[in-house]
Formats: structure tokens, C-alpha cells, sequence
């Protein structure tokens, strides 16, 4: 879909959405003795859905907090188009476009309207003061917002829930919820943790389907976090693969699924023991990758496209 033939919804915030491109280099992090992160490079085309995998403690999340400027890296740049984002505050990095989601739910008290106002905080002029005294211009500015987040809540097809407190929705909404929040903050880059984990999978189905909607009709790039797999080969167009804080692959889905290295990474060190028949080759190919697998416990024992489960 592009933006010509996009479904009502959102209209991107700035003429330059998607022009901004992710790049990171040699970013690393260190934890005491431990290296989190070893100079991984990665970047993220404008207007494409960029994946990064690995298995537990491979380095996501604190690449996530690096771009996100929970984390500052030890060393390595991060930039955002022109724009200059290692070593700044998480306020202003998002004030320069990028918005992000967390693995755990992150949600105020308040009605889903309220909850995606705090999203409009970033975007918002008039002062405390201003904002405490009602001034003039102060109501309409706030109305806007509102008008502004209805729009965003409907295309997330929240907007039936818009007055219904965070509280009394279901898991896979709430999740929605933190995704329309994001969007609030009208971001050129969109970071999402884990937006289907602990998904069922029609609300995993259904948010797949958002992701790719948001980014057709908003043009935005993102960067995903994700163990579904099947999610990843859907809506990906280029994945990163870490392994104890180093890249050791990117590519498309399907080369990734296929690296001999990414492979051994899932299975672990010690692959002596496990049949390595459970293994994706290049010549059969995991059909499971491309049906939707259940989420997977994402562990060293394996390997993408090869996920056995149950729904939650
Ligand atoms: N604040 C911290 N202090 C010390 N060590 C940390 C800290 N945060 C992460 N680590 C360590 O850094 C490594 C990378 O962790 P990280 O959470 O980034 O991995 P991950 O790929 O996101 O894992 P998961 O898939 O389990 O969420 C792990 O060994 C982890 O224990």
C-alpha cells in the first residue's frame, strides 16, 4: 500500500517522513566485566520494517536502550538522518522523531484518551503555567491533540475503546494502546519491544497487520524486536541477527533464516548434543517460519523459523 492508495488514517507529520535513515556504528556497551554489546553497526532504510533478533541476552534490549537513550554506549555513534542522537536524553531523542514501545506494558492509569494525550506531551507548546491558568490558545491546542489522538486511536481501530480506562482492556489491546501512544508522538522511527509477546494469535495476527498498515500509510521506518518469528517473516524486510552482543548476520528473512551461523547461534555452543536435523538448511526451509508459529521461548535450542508452542 503506499501512501497514495493508504487506508483513512494518519497523515504522516512532517513532508520528510521516511526520508531519515538509522544508522549505527560500532555501538558498544559494557555491564561491569560484561560486553552487552560489541560494536554492532546497523541501519534501518527509510520506510522499511528492520528486524533484530537473537537469542535471550544476545544485546536487543540494550541496543534498544541505546537508541533510545536509556542507555549511553561506551563507545560508537548512533544517528537519525542528519541528526546526531549518542549520548542524548531519551526526551530528546524522541523529540527529534523516534518513538518506542517496551516489552513490558508501560501504561499510565486513565482512559486510553489519556493514556495517548501523554503521547501528545512531546508534541505539546503551551507551558505548564499557560497550560495550569487555561490561557487563551491553550483549549485549542489541547483540542487539537485530542482531535489528533481520536484519529490515531481509530486507525489502531482503538477508537470504539477511546473513553474506556487502560485497566479494563484486554492484553492485546493494551498493547495497541502503547503502539497508538507511540504514534501520539508522530515518529519518523517507530522502535517496538516485543509488540506481540504474550499474544494469542489472533492478536498477534491483528497487530502484524497494524504494523504493516502504520508503516504504509505513515511511511515511517521501523526497527522491531521480536521471537515471533513468524511475525518477522511477514513484516520484515531486513534483519539484524545478534549473538552475545556481536552482529553476526543481516539480510533479508529468508538468507537469515538460512545462515549456517545464525543457526548454530539459536542451537548454542554446546550443539554436540542437540540433532542438528531440528536446524532450518537451505534446501528445506522451515515451513513454520512462513505459517505463523506460535511464539516460540526464545532460547539458544532454536533456531529461527523452527518455533514449537502453544498460545498462552
Ligand atoms: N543493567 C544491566 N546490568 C548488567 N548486565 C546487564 C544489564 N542489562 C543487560 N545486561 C546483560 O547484558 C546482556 C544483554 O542483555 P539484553 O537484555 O540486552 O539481551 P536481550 O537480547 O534483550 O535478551 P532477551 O531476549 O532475554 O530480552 C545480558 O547478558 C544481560 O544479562
Amino acid at each position: 500500500m503506499n501512501q497514495d492508495t493508504a487506508a483513512p488514517g494518519p497523515t504522516p507529520a512532517s513532508t520528510d517522513a521516511g526520508a531519515e535513515r538509522l544508522v549505527a556504528r560500532a555501538v558498544t556497551v559494557r555491564f561491569a566485566g560484561l560486553l552487552a554489546l560489541d560494536g554492532v553497526d546497523l541501519t534501518v532504510e527509510p520506510g522499511s520494517v528492520h528486524a533484530l533478533i537473537g537469542p535471550n541476552g544476545a544485546g536487543k534490549s540494550t541496543f534498544f536502550n541505546v537508541l533510545s537513550g536509556v542507555c549511553p554506549p561506551d563507545s560508537g555513534t548512533v544517528r537519525f538522518g542528519e541528526k546526531e542522537l549518542t549520548g542524548r536524553p531519551p526526551h530528546r531523542i524522541a523529540a527529534l522523531g523516534v518513538a518506542r514501545t517496551f516489552q513490558n506494558i508501560v501504561l499510565t492509569r486513565g482512559t486510553v484518551a489519556e493514556n495517548l494525550m501523554l503521547g501528545r506531551h512531546v508534541l505539546t507548546r503551551a507551558g505548564f503555567t499557560a497550560t495550569a491558568l487555561g490561557l487563551p490558545g491553550v483549549a485549542r491546542e489541547q483540542r487539537i491533540h485530542r482531535e489528533r489522538a481520536r484519529e490515531i486511536a481509530d486507525f489502531v481501530d482503538l477508537g470504539r475503546l477511546f473513553h474506556t480506562p487502560v485497566d479494563l482492556l484486554s492484553y492485546g489491546d493494551r498493547k495497541r494502546v502503547e503502539l497508538a501512544r507511540a504514534l501520539c508522538m508522530e515518529p519518523r522511527l517507530l522502535l517496538l519491544d516485543e509488540p506481540v509477546a504474550g499474544m494469542n494469535t489472533a492478536e498477534r495476527q491483528r497487530m502484524a497487520a497494524t504494523i504493516a498498515e502504520v508503516r504504509a500509510a505513515l511511511g515511517l521506518s521501523v526497527l522491531v524486536v521480536e521471537h515471533d518469528m513468524g511475525l518477522i517473516m511477514r513484516i520484515a524486510d531486513e534483519v539484524t541477527v545478534l549473538d552475545f552482543g556481536r552482529r553476526i548476520a543481516c539480510g533479508t528473512p529468508r538468507r537469515v533464516q538460512r545462515d549456517p551461523e545464525v543457526i548454530r547461534a539459536y542451537l548454542g555452543a554446546g550443539t554436540d548434543a542437540r540433532p542438528a536435523a531440528s536446524a532450518p538448511t537451505p534446501a528445506a526451509p522451515s515451513r513454520q517460519a512462513e505459517s505463523h508459529p506460535p511464539e516460540p521461548t526464545p532460547d539458544r535450542a532454536r533456531p529461527p523459523g523452527t518455533e514449537a508452542g502453544e498460545d498462552r
